[in-house]
């Protein structure tokens, strides 16, 4: 919590009936209840409360009416009674509460003052502080996809956070999706986007997508960047992004503010936040294909979301039941991964610390990328990226994962990478080798437990800045040996085996998940672009520690 410090209005105000000494600053509002007797009652409620001014919602002055129906309506009216002629007035402040396992609230205070003119005086003081963060939007575009999840984003939208933004004075144009890419599309040809101040998407992890493809198109194409060639540098978005989870598994919600809940990201959205995100661009011969920014998965989680899709009339529950169909058929793939290890950052895959709100390891290697990418556009025999680092590994694998972000999710709340980075401009690349379905199954299980899912034979993480995948009857006829035979046999069954478990054969190919939506090509170039995209949030936050010195009551 912030120190409060030059104080801009102090006065003597009521809270439920009992006498406060109310103060603000530019960073706090702070209400201090005024003890009649010195002794010390362990029983009375807290006596000191303060709000950093960055946290407050809104601030309205409240009509007789309305104080005497809210939560303090018996004291109002009972002050009017005493009082008799002697008019006073009330404003109410909203603000942002902390829950157990951050979840935001909104919660409100009502102060009854003494007259009509201090009334005013306290709220336009507010206001005025309020004005002064130009951080906050104002204007918003809204998509909401009416047909993720469950299909409850309109009513979760309707009910939940449009009298949120209507409360904080933020205006906004929605559209409801009437197809899917309908949101990507408006981004790409129609939106007017210098009237807005941010976009939100009401949805899952593939509505984001989206609206992802939507806005890094148009940023750009206004800037005539050729996409298809992986190697450009791509112009970071202005406009940030927030997420109103309603979709089946949303982990970018989840891994970005710590739990999926609609109110708290409204409450990140309106107080202005902003985190930095990393995306990573994927290619096939010099094709670009899609954006990622969570999960790239081939073998198994590219496999659960292809059986997965088939059964949407299941709703997020798909997901388990075509996870537990693919642990059984226990399918591995071959191939060739190459990649290029990340040089001069700070942390590794296998770190004990966790990204967090104002992440001082993001905060570096996004400056360390920064400066690389200016230096490599006015020297180009300077790049880094050249090809003795690459490194290669081949073989049979029952999963390639790489985890731009922790890719936490209600299912797994560390995560695929627990300590993966939202915005240092790195993925982790996951190996996991064919292995028994027991073993296979300890690395699963390890997701929803303390243990280290990398601390096994064969399991393989690396940290990397780029990274290419080649199916094994991709490669080169000689550099294979490549049993024809085999080869056209197993295509023809590969369908087949997906479908029947008991079935002891693998396919030859299975499908990259990328950020929820299947890839069309098996053989890819990944790229992660340092921070290239916003969003309306913070990083999770540590739990807040009780510190007598950060307490500006205690001061
Ligand atoms: C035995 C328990 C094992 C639990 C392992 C859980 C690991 C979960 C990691 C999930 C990472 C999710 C990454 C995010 C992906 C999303 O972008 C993407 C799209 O989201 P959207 O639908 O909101 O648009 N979602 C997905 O691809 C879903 C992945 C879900 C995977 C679920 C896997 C369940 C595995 C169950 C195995 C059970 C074995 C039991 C044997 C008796
Ligand atoms: N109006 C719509 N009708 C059908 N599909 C849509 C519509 N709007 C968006 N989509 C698509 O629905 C898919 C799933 O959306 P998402 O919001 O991620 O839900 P879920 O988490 O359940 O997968 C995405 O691929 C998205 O492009
Ligand atoms: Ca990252």
């Amino acid at each position: 919590m912030e120190r409060p410090g030059r104080l801009l209005l102090v006065s003597e105000l009521r809270v439920r009936n009992a006498a406060y000494n109310v103060s603000l600053s530019r960073s706090l509002l702070t209400w201090k209840r005024r003890v009649s007797s010195p002794v010390y009652h362990p029983f009375r409620p807290s006596v000191c409360h303060s709000v950093s001014v960055s946290e407050i919602i809104s601030v309205r002055e409240e009509d007789e009416e309305n104080s005497s129906r809210g939560r303090d309506d018996g004291s109002w009216k009972k002050i009017k009674e005493r009082e008799g002629k002697n008019c006073r007035q009330a404003f109410t402040v909203m603000y942002v509460e902390r829950c157990r396992q951050h979840r935001w609230r909104c919660a409100e205070v009502t102060f009854t003052c003494s007259d009509v003119a201090l009334c005013q005086r306290w709220v336009s003081s507010i206001r005025e502080q309020l004005v002064t963060i130009t951080s906050r939007p104002k204007h918003l575009l809204v998509y909401i996809n009416p047909y993720g999840g469950k299909r409850q984003g309109k009513r979760i939208y309707e009910q939940k956070v449009a009298p949120l933004f209507a409360q904080a004075g933020i205006s906004t144009d929605v559209i409801v999706t009437e197809y899917a890419n309908h949101a990507r599309d408006h981004l790409r040809t129609e939106a007017e986007l210098k009237n807005f101040d941010g976009v939100v998407c009401v949805g899952g992890d593939g509505m984001f997508s989206e609206i992802i493809h939507g806005l890094i198109w148009r940023t750009q194409i206004d800037d005539g960047v050729d996409t298809n060639c992986p190697d450009e540098t791509l112009l970071p978005c202005s406009l940030r992004i927030g997420i109103i989870p309603a979709g089946s598994t949303d982990c970018i919600c989840f891994a970005t503010v710590g739990t999926n809940d609609p109110v708290t990201s409204a409450l990140h959205i309106i107080v202005g936040d902003s985190q930095p995100i990393d995306v990573c661009s994927v290619h096939h011969n010099n094709t670009f294909l899609r954006y990622s920014v969570s999960l790239l998965g081939y073998g198994f989680y590219g496999d659960v979301l292809t059986d997965s899709e088939r059964k949407r009339w299941m709703g997020p529950a798909r997901y388990d039941f075509s996870g537990v169909k693919m642990f059984l058929t226990h399918h591995y793939y071959e191939g060739t991964v190459s990649y290029l290890p990340a040089r001069g950052i700070v942390g590794t895959p296998r770190d004990a610390t966790r990204c967090r709100s104002g992440c001082v390891v993001c905060q570096h290697n996004g400056q360390l990328y920064s400066e690389r990418d200016e230096q490599n556009e006015m020297d180009e025999a300077s790049d880094s990226e050249n090809d003795s680092e690459w490194r290669t590994v081949r073989g049979k694998f029952l999963a390639i994962n790489a985890a731009s972000m922790s890719c936490a999710c209600p299912r797994s709340p560390k995560g695929l990478s627990p300590a993966a980075h939202l915005a240092n401009g790195t993925t982790d690349l996951i190996l996991v080798r064919k292995c028994s379905r027991f073993d296979f199954l300890r690395h699963l299980l390890r997701h929803t437990s303390k243990d280290d899912q990398f601390d096994l034979t064969f399991v393989e993480v690396h940290r990397v800045r780029r990274f290419r995948f080649t199916p094994r009857h991709c490669q080169s006829d000689s550099d294979l040996e490549l049993d024809l035979q085999e080869s056209s046999k197993r295509q023809i069954f590969s369908q087949i085996c997906r479908d029947h478990p008991a079935c002891g054969c693998t396919p030859t190919y299975s499908s990259w998940n990328c950020d929820g939506e299947i890839l069309t090509h098996t053989a890819i170039d990944v790229r992660v672009h340092c921070q290239l995209i916003k969003l309306f949030a913070r990083g999770i936050e540590e739990p807040a520690v009780f510190e007598d010195v950060a307490n500006p009551c205690a001061i």
